[in-house]
């Protein structure tokens, strides 16, 4: 159903159970100027068997002036900034930060969540668990203690192929220079050799077959097998990192090579039960190469934690893209880890893999995270480069739903910079993006299979497209699974969504997506009485004013009469 109106609605009331009414106050729908409706036949809801009705209401709603009892879980930062900037003002991109020794105080991180961290990850591949438990109990205590609303994410050290050099600093690979690849296992460093950290990795690989580093840090040309081991030479001088990686090339040609390791390892799995045991919000999943680890670990965390712990698949590997689709549809969300993944396919192919990996992520109505080397020169430095702010911009063009900084939080020395030009810059490009009024443009694949799940499609899609006709303020949407808020996400409206949940693992869970402030309060069965606490308890903070607009979805099946579900649009003025 699509409907198209303007705020001169206000004041009428359409209400359509079971089929659609073509006459509002004797006027047919299709000859009036104001507004015209078209159906769809996925809400042909009169030959549904299921006790469910889909009600479309315009309406206006009085508010009454009094305040009731109850409280709003509003964070700070969304407090202030929509204080500060209006509901246009309020940021649509989520930014996530990697935590390291840079900003692992309280104080840094308080800083880092007044600048606009939705998400901090926690890279388990470095330091010690004492220090991660350290962290995170620290965010736990400012949201509990100053009402930040910061999620955690744990991102797993993954199986992969890399080498050690057998010291912390870096080699240098000259032209011409031969040198090993070894397996032998051995303390300290040896002149011209690398360990490589699997038994496996020589399996399949041919003399003139190259190895290129950390995607191209240096190229070496394969001579001989040597046992286990390869002798090379090293064909592109440049630098061995400590913990470099490598890729294996034939004419030309990637490699791909199955190593046949679980792409959750031993301590993958200890850090998983960690995370679980100090109720993190997210776990990212490295190396995914199908949806069968994916699927394991969502069945393991529904019977073992109490909480819902969302899954993200860190797409990085040539496997991962190969099954990028069902991935998707396995996991809760994706990110894409560009670090790795342009170790994996030649980097010009990376943006155009980004923005295949966005669409297919909005498509599925799944966050995605764009992650790695956003701002990497300000690591060292404290301005970003012309083309790193561009890449910023193009990722909020492409309407991905977060963006992440890694080494520029965690040990750079600009963190807080960093963070702010994410903030500035996806605001900038964002207002440029409503101006444009780009999102009608897209078209969605339907996703509901279930006549419940189509009706929430439908609502929210047309929701979207009558809140940016009308120019409402704010959608309001009440929901305690998320999942209204996230296909309300989707449709990347113009107003911000605030999504009232009385679930806190949902709340926690919506702050990866896309132009969503959830809020956490109490809810009933009467949806009336909902609306009318939570817009009393934002009009009593001064955030909304007279005559603003707002365009209300709701999306709760009463406890009481659980076979009914009631969902709803409204419009209403503030009085
Ligand atoms: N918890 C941590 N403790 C110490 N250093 C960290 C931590 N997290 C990240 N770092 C540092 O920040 C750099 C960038 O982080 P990230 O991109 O997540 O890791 P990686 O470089 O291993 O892919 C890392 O190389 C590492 O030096
Ligand atoms: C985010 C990434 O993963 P990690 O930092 O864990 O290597 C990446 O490879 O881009
Ligand atoms: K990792
Ligand atoms: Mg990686």
């Amino acid at each position: 159903m699509a409907v198209v109106g303007d705020l001169a609605l206000m004041g009428t009331k359409i209400k359509l159970i079971g089929k659609l009414e073509k006459r509002v106050f004797g006027v047919p729908l299709s000859t009036s100027p104001r507004f015209s409706f078209s159906q769809t036949r996925n809400l042909d809801v009169s030959k549904s068997r299921t006790a469910v009705r889909a009600v479309l209401q315009v309406e206006k709603i009085q508010s009454s002036g009094e305040l009731k009892e109850g409280s709003l879980g509003f964070d700070v930062v969304s407090e202030r900034e929509l204080k500060e900037n209006g509901f246009l003002g309020l940021r649509k991109t989520k930014l996530v930060c990697t935590i390291g020794p840079a900003c692992s105080s309280i104080d840094e991180l308080e800083k880092l969540a007044i600048a606009g961290m939705n998400v901090a990850r926690l890279n388990m591949c470095h330091n010690s668990r004492e220090w991660h438990q350290d962290v995170i109990r620290k965010i736990k205590k400012l949201n509990q203690e100053k009402g930040y609303c910061v999620s955690v994410m744990i991102d797993t050290e993954g199986n992969q192929i890399q080498v050690d050099l057998g010291s912390s600093s870096s080699v240098k690979a000259e032209e011409d220079s031969i040198w090993y690849f070894t397996t032998e296992k051995f303390e300290g460093s040896r002149p011209f050799t690398i360990q490589a950290n699997y038994e496996g990795f020589s399996e399949g690989v041919n003399s003139g077959d190259e190895i290129v580093i950390d995607g191209g840090m240096a190229t070496f040309e394969v001579i001989e097998k040597v046992g286990n081991g390869l002798r090379c030479k090293c064909t592109d001088p440049g630098l061995l990192l400590p913990r470099a990686k490598l890729s294996f090339w034939r004419d030309g040609k990637l490699l791909g090579r199955d190593y046949d390791l679980p792409t959750l390892s031993t301590k993958d799995w200890s850090d998983i039960v960690f995370g679980i045991s100090e109720n993190i919000d997210f776990i990212a999943v490295s190396f995914v190469k199908d949806a069968g680890a994916i699927t394991h670990l969502r069945d393991y965390l529904t019977t073992t934690s109490s909480k819902a712990i969302k899954v993200l698949a860190k797409i990085e590997s040539l496997e991962s893209l190969r099954r990028l689709e069902e991935i998707v549809e396995a996991s809760d969300g994706i990110m894409i880890a560009r670090g790795d993944l342009g170790v994996e396919i030649p980097l010009e192919q990376i943006p155009s893999v980004q923005k295949d990996i966005t669409y297919v992520c909005r498509q599925l109505n799944k966050p995605v995270i764009v992650a790695s080397q956003l701002l990497e020169s300000m690591v060292e430095y404290p301005t970003p480069t012309r083309a790193e702010v561009a890449d910023v911009s193009e990722a909020v063009r492409q309407y991905a739903d977060a963006l992440m900084l890694s080494g520029e939080s965690a040990i750079g020395s600009y963190g807080m910079k960093a963070l702010s030009v994410l903030r500035t810059t996806s605001t900038r490009m964002e207002q440029s993006c409503r101006e444009e009024n780009r999102q009608t443009l897209l078209h969605q694949r339907k996703l509901g299979a279930s006549l419940p799940d189509q009706i929430a499609e439908q609502i929210c899609n047309c929701a979207v497209e009558m809140a940016d006709n009308l120019g409402v303020d704010a959608i309001f949407v009440y929901t305690r699974h998320g999942k209204m808020a996230s296909l309300l996400s989707r449709n990347r409206p113009n107003p911000p969504v605030f999504a009232f949940t009385n679930n806190s693992s949902t709340q926690m869970a919506l702050n990866l997506q896309w132009g969503v402030t959830p809020l956490l309060t109490d809810l009933s069965d009467d949806m009336e009485g909902n609306v009318k606490k939570t817009v009393e308890l934002i009009k009593a903070k001064g955030m909304i004013k007279k005559d603003d607009a707002i365009l209300v979805v709701s999306d709760i099946i009463p406890i009481s009469t659980a076979q009914t579900i009631f969902q709803s649009i409204q419009v209403m003025t503030i009085t």
